[in-house]
């Protein structure tokens, strides 16, 4: 496909503003869509996000809007990068505005729970004009922010659009690896959160160094799964959207996902745990499990999440429940 010239950004969370900063050091034409006019002054005028990014100043300018249209005029690519939750509703507002053709990038990390639809079918729904791509690996968008080095897998449909938008995106602190496998980046960026939620609660409530790096290893297994019946490739599931991401969050504070394990785990049940910010293994560890049903595909440790972030199981009893599952080969 063509070069991409200009990127629109919608979202002006940590997430977004991270990567509007990635598209501009690739020496993109970027204008940053968020909703609210503080955040929008803020970056404009002081180059900072102080919501969301909170000391840090910006190595360049962005040029961030309130009004969609103007974000969105003669955007070659978008990037959609607000809560999975939100991607239905709010690309159907782009959808007005987007150029035919135009690949969206779904840089958010989720399932839809209504619908138990991957983002990219969410957008085929809401968006069928958009070629769909997805972003996802470890990236801390603080660390990002801060041009600290980053890799990260973009995948598309067809690999030509993942090439031109790997070559779009990329600078010396920013490396995205182009691939063809839609459903396994996905599949892996969904489920690492929740797995992260697992893994910080043994952090908070105190349960070893020992059974976290189990946790990961046997969570791993239920993501490979998962992506496996789903038609995810291997090597996208062992690579950076997946592996990658699962062993960053499952081991960095940094990660929300884990924090907010951290905070279940000291409280042992679910619903003093909530801390403000978004955990977005908390929408994704119920549907993750049904998707597996429908599949045939057991998912004990996100189910373990989902029961008690449902209120219908302690995490001790949790805990009790799988590690007195019927003994098996390792597979
Ligand atoms: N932060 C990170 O390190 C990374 C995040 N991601 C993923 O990116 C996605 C976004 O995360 P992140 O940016 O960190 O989240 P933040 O909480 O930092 O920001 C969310 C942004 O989305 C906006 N928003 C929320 N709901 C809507 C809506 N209905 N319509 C329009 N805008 C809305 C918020 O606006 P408002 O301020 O007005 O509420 C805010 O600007 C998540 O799926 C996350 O998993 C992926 C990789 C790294
Ligand atoms: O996806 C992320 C890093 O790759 C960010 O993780 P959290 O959403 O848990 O902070």
């Amino acid at each position: 496909m063509a070069g991409i010239r200009r990127i629109a950004v919608i979202g002006g969370g940590a997430w977004g503003t991270a990567l509007a900063l990635v598209a501009a050091r690739a020496g993109r034409d970027v204008a940053l869509w968020a909703r609210d006019a503080a955040t929008v002054d803020a970056i404009n005028g002081a180059r900072e996000n102080p919501r969301f990014l909170p000391g840090i100043t910006f190595d360049r300018g962005l040029v961030a809007t309130t009004e969609l249209e103007t974000a969105m005029r003669g955007a070659d690519a978008v990037l959609l990068v607000t809560p999975a939750q939100t991607t239905r509703e709010v690309a159907g507002r782009i959808a007005p505005f987007c150029l035919p053709g135009a690949p969206v990038i779904l840089a958010a990390k989720g399932i839809e729970r209504g619908s138990g639809l991957l983002l990219s079918d969410v957008l085929r729904e809401a968006l069928p004009e958009a070629v769909p791509a997805a972003l996802s690996g470890p990236s801390f968008a603080a660390d990002v922010a801060r041009k600290l080095p980053t890799a990260v897998t973009i995948a598309a449909g067809d690999e030509t659009v993942a090439d031109a938008l790997s070559a779009a995106l990329a600078s010396p602190s920013f490396r995205p690896y182009a691939s063809g496998d839609l459903i396994g980046v996905q599949v892996g960026g969904a489920l690492k959160n929740v797995l992260a939620i697992a893994c910080g609660a043994v952090e908070g409530r105190g349960w070893g160094a020992s059974a976290r790096a189990a946790l990961t290893a046997r969570g791993f297994v239920e993501l490979s799964r998962l992506g496996a019946a789903l038609g995810a490739r291997p090597e996208t599931l062992t690579g950076l959207s997946g592996l990658g991401d699962l062993v960053l969050t499952c081991s960095s504070e940094q990660s929300r996902n884990f924090a907010f394990g951290i905070a279940l785990g000291k409280a042992g049940t679910a619903p003093m745990a909530q801390g403000g910010k978004l955990a977005e293994g908390v929408f994704s560890a119920q549907v993750a499990v049904d998707i597996g049903k429908r599949h045939g595909v057991e998912l004990p440790i996100s189910g373990a999440v989902a029961a008690v972030l449902g209120g219908s199981l302690s995490l001790d009893d949790a805990l009790e429940a799988l590690m007195t599952r019927p003994l098996k080969r390792e597979s």
